[in-house]
């Protein structure tokens, strides 16, 4: 394997994040050092409060460590300032989140060509009907977000942060407003585009079926990651969370 290939798409070193100042302040992340390994499914897991989000948000240039360094590939994040941010946002990495985020007033193929415009990239059409294929809404690319039922609308959500190819694609609870058997399709979905695609995916979520499906489960207590685990099964991951007091 080359060295270019072994390398990590997200690297964290010493991260902290301090929201607020003073006896107010509260440390969401605490000296967090991580690599998200390229071409594989990562969850994250912790008890409420634990800093997943913070961490997704750190890790993926939605928010600035207090201290600390993020690097995606070779591109050092803290030193960036907001606009090259959101420009990198746009361009390297891509987003699912619990709410789908959908334009109500485009059709499916224009809510996933958006981040192109944005970036004034041109569409690949071959691309673009290869992401549609794969998330299986190949007959629904003149439909509005309201004429699709949810799990299509995360279909849609998924499609569009694939489409402009990105090195990483966030979730953060990207199952959470779904029904058990739609969340399921939508992470076997995930799986896939990490698994035929070669696709890097971060996931945040609560649920430790949702986090089986990652090849390795980081678990994050207090600001800490306390531990991980690869090849995770759904039971192995309840019991670490049980262990970490997250359902007491
Ligand atoms: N913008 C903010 N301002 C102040 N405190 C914040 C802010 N965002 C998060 N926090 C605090 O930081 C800590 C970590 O929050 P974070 O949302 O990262 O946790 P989480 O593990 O994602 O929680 P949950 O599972 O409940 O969504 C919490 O104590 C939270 O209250």
């Amino acid at each position: 394997m080359s060295e270019a290939v072994r390398t990590d798409a997200v690297s964290m070193d010493r991260v902290s994040k301090v929201y607020g100042k003073g006896r107010g302040a509260v440390a969401a992340l605490r000296e967090v050092s991580a690599g998200i390994p390229r071409g594989r499914f990562t969850a994250v897991m912790g008890p409420s409060g634990s800093g997943k989000s913070t961490f997704l948000h750190c890790a993926a240039g939605l928010d600035t460590p207090t201290s600390g360094s993020v690097r995606l590939g070779d591109t050092e994040l803290s030193a960036m300032n907001e606009t090259k941010l959101t420009e990198l946002r746009r361009q390297r990495v891509g987003f699912v989140f619990q709410a789908f985020n959908l334009v109500s007033s485009l059709t499916v193929e224009q809510n996933i060509t958006l981040p192109l415009r944005l970036a004034r990239t041109r569409v690949d059409r071959k691309w673009l009907d290869e992401v549609v294929g794969r998330v299986g809404l190949s007959e629904r690319t003149g439909h509005r977000p309201a004429q699709l039922s949810g799990g299509q609308q995360q279909r849609v959500a998924i499609a569009r942060a694939l489409v402009t190819r990105p090195e990483v694609v966030f979730g953060d609870e990207p199952t959470g407003a779904l029904d058990t058997m739609t969340a399921r399709d939508v992470l076997a979905l995930l799986r896939e585009t990490v698994d035929a695609m070669g696709q890097t995916v971060v996931m945040v979520t609560h649920d430790p079926v949702a986090a089986s499906y990652a090849d390795t489960v980081l678990f994050l207590a207090d600001g800490r990651i306390v531990d991980t685990m690869d090849a995770p099964s759904g039971g192995k991951v309840a019991a670490r969370m049980t262990r970490l007091g997250a359902w007491k």
